[in-house]
């Protein structure tokens, strides 16, 4: 089942509340998609553990936290404690990247590790059971709306494969640049999981455009796909 996760970074952030309700309710969101960036790691700011936990507290619809910081290892834990149902760490951030996943999901929370777009999935291969889920990142963090980055699809693909090839069932996130005209090339390369900031926020019906990209890349799986 091809899941949805708006990312709250093309919301108004004075309306946070009401931007989750916007995209919530059934057929809406699966997760909302949380940006956490801390000018190092990235060259942007966004918000961090109090702005989670108070969307915590602001919704049903369970958060999915993409953490674009330095130091994850030291961090991440927080975010598992502010209501995070997953939380992702960059690999090119963690100092202990299995240590982390370990963690993370020992606090109750989905382990998820993401990958910038240089960062190729094979010298990870053996850290995949220890995973929930991996995001390659189709554009390089820091900014919503840029466009899709096409030479990502081969690494897409590649990651199915070895999920596969390992019978695990994790899932495989998409991130950057995701829309209607996006989202069936990332489906068709395996990904499930996708995030959309963009071309939910910036639609007419942020709530249809979930529904409409669901569709879209549900119609677009390989056939007889097992994800
Ligand atoms: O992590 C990031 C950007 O670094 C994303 O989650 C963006 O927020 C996606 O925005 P669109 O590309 O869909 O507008
Ligand atoms: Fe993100």
């Amino acid at each position: 089942m091809a899941q949805i996760n708006p990312s709250i970074l093309s919301a108004d952030f004075a309306r946070l509340a009401e931007e989750a309700e916007r995209v919530g309710g059934a057929d809406g969101a699966d997760w909302l998609h949380v940006d956490v960036m801390d000018n190092h790691f990235v060259p942007n700011l966004t918000l961090g553990v109090p702005v989670v936990e108070a969307l915590r507290k602001a919704t049903d619809t369970p958060l999915d936290c993409h953490l674009m910081i330095e130091d994850p290892d030291r961090w991440a834990p927080q975010y598992v404690e502010a209501g995070a149902g997953s939380v992702t760490f960059h690999a090119e951030a963690a100092a202990a990247p299995v240590r982390l996943a370990r963690e993370i999901r020992a606090k109750g929370a989905r382990a998820s590790m993401a990958l910038k777009p240089a960062t190729p999935i094979e010298p990870y291969e053996d850290l995949l059971p220890e995973l929930d889920m991996l995001l390659v990142m189709t554009v390089e963090p820091g900014f919503g709306g840029q466009a899709f980055l096409d030479v990502m699809l081969p690494k897409i693909r590649r990651t199915r494969r070895l999920i596969d090839k390992h019978g695990l069932t994790m899932w495989l996130q998409v991130d950057g640049g995701v829309s209607a005209e996006t989202i069936e090339r990332c489906a068709e390369a395996g990904a499930d999981v996708f995030v959309a900031g963009s071309a939910v926020y910036g639609a007419d019906d942020p709530a249809a455009a979930v529904r409409m990209l669901r569709r879209q890349a549900q119609e677009a799986r390989p056939a007889g796909c097992a994800h």
